[in-house]
């Protein structure tokens, strides 16, 4: 068996059935994203008059109907990612195929540190001047996961427990680092903070990621049970 079956018996998208992408087409999707995450911080901040923005509307709704006049049901993969992990290109924190995506660079360094460089513009704005608390959370979550899984064992959040610090500036380069603290069978407690430039920690995390007990799909690295 291949499908994941969660809880309630939803089936999730086999990974088999992805669309798997080479680097030249992630390249260039990553591109388009990058001009998508530009658009998205104009309309937030443009001053345009309102007929200006009536026909800017009116474009983008015909350059997304061109998209979508060949779409998947699913977001493409690709086969190498952190630590030999099927590559989520369209993940909301790391996918660079993905708008929403800041999108943060990660890198697996010694000790069992996972590393992830970022910047968070205005359209992230929680409290006015920062970082909405949602976003890091959203980031330290997917650290932690990326944390267990080179680490520990791969799995879902169970918990994700947050600590406010300092607020977080948006328009400066970020930091994120996750480790595993330790393991327990299906387990895999992981720790994380956000530094803003100095070193300053403005967000600490702590999660507990458990591998389901259901089939994984190929390619995850994770079909062992304990
Ligand atoms: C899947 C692999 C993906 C890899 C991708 C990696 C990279 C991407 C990174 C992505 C990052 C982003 C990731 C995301 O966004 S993941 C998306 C957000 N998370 C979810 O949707 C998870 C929803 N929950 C579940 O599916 C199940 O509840 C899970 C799978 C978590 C456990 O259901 P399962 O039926 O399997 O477990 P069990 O009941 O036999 O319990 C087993 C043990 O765990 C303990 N326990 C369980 N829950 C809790 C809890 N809440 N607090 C404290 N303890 C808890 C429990 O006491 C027991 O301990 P013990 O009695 O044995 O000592």
């Amino acid at each position: 068996m291949t499908e994941v079956e969660a809880a309630g018996g939803r089936t999730i998208g086999r990974l088999e059935d992805r669309r798997w992408i080479g680097e030249e087409r992630a390249a260039q999707l990553a591109e388009l994203a990058a001009r998508v995450r530009e658009l998205t911080e104009a309309v937030v901040l443009t001053e345009v008059d309102s007929a200006e923005i009536a026909a800017v509307a009116e474009q983008v709704a015909a350059l997304t109907a061109r998209l979508n006049a060949a779409r998947d049901q699913y977001p493409p993969m690709a086969a190498e990612g952190t630590n030999g992990m099927v590559r989520q290109l369209a993940s909301p924190v790391t996918g660079r195929i993905n708008p929403i995506a800041p999108p943060v660079t990660v890198t697996v360094c010694e000790g069992g540190v996972v590393r992830g460089e970022f910047t968070l513009n205005t359209v992230y704005e929680g409290p006015p001047g920062f970082v909405h608390g949602g976003v890091t959370a959203l980031v330290l979550d997917q650290m932690l996961g990326l944390a267990a899984a080179s680490g520990g064992v791969p799995g879902l959040t169970a918990t994700l427990d947050m600590c406010y610090r300092r607020p977080t500036p948006y328009g400066v380069p970020l930091t994120v680092e996750a480790r595993v603290t330790r393991t327990e069978g299906r387990k895999t407690f992981a720790e994380a903070h956000v530094l803003a430039p100095g070193g300053k920690v403005t967000v600490e995390a702590t999660a507990m990621f458990v591998r389901p007990l259901f089939q994984l799909p190929q390619g995850t690295g994770a079909s062992e049970r304990n």
